[in-house]
């Protein structure tokens, strides 16, 4: 079941300077939203919080409408409803299959019903045949995929990416996103990605937040995000990328 997530008056604060604040932000389960926004915008800050790896310096934080109490213990029992994917894929010097098994032996499952969650999801993003491989003799889009399956073998209610799909060629990216996004919306989750990237946006996501300077300035379906852009009658075309933040209207 798709996790929901809640986030009132967040105030992060780094090096003395408030790096973010979010006045209200709901993401109902199931769906699939896109952080956008400029450099230093607050994006990984945001994931981060959301990922139970920072704590706010103010405000609260809801899973499925329960208060996030930063306690270790309950951290600890939480973050296993979630599965967060950097944008380098951070592979350990294994195969391809004990890559995406770590998580479950961390987690104490049993071997037969490991290499059954394993295979399953190799096979499901195309990669058995590479489950003997070592990282080093990975394309970037394989091993971008083995940290996607690591990540979903977990079998997460929330799914946080950090711009996993940057460095991609356009043709892989495309594919990339579509099915990861068929198998998101069968299996429910809910997805926060980061993107620096207008186009990816309408191929995997329902809503978006655009953040910037730490603060939202509009959040939207990627379609009416369009009417934010002055001039900009449609999305842009592939590899473009989005316009400078300074040239749009907040609210919306
Ligand atoms: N440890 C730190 N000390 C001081 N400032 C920090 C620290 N870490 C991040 N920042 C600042 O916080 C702000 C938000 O950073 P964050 O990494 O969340 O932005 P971002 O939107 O993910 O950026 P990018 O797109 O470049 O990855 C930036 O201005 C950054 O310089």
């Amino acid at each position: 079941m798709g996790l929901n997530l809640r986030l009132e008056g967040i105030k992060v604060v780094k090096g003395g300077r408030q790096v973010l604040a979010v006045d209200e932000l709901y993401i109902a389960g199931g769906e699939v939203w896109g952080l956008l926004g400029p450099n230093g915008a607050g994006k990984s800050t945001l994931l981060q919080v959301v990922a139970l790896l920072e704590r706010p310096d103010q405000g609260r934080l809801y899973f499925d409408g329960e208060p996030i109490i930063w306690r270790r213990r309950e951290l600890l029992r939480l973050r296993r409803r979630l599965s967060l994917v950097f944008q380098e894929p951070l592979l350990l010097s294994t195969t391809v299959y004990q890559n995406v098994a770590l998580g479950l032996r961390f987690r104490g499952m049993e071997e037969k019903e490991i290499s059954r969650r394993v295979e399953g999801w190799l096979k499901l993003l195309g990669l058995s045949h590479l489950a003997s491989r070592y990282p080093w003799e990975l394309s970037g889009g394989e091993a971008r995929k083995v940290s996607l399956a690591r990540a979903l073998v977990l079998e997460p209610h929330l799914l946080l990416l950090d711009e996993p799909f940057t460095g991609l060629d356009l043709p892989t990216r495309t594919l990339f996103l579509e099915e990861l996004r068929r198998i998101v919306k069968e299996r429910n989750i809910t997805v926060l990605f980061v993107t620096h990237d207008y186009t990816e946006l309408p191929l995997l996501a329902d809503r978006v937040v655009l953040l910037s300077e730490g603060r939202i300035l509009s959040t939207g379906r990627p379609e009416d995000l369009v009417s934010l852009l002055p001039g900009a009658r449609s999305l842009p075309g592939p590899g473009q990328r989005f316009l400078p933040f300074v040239t749009i209207q907040s609210g919306g």
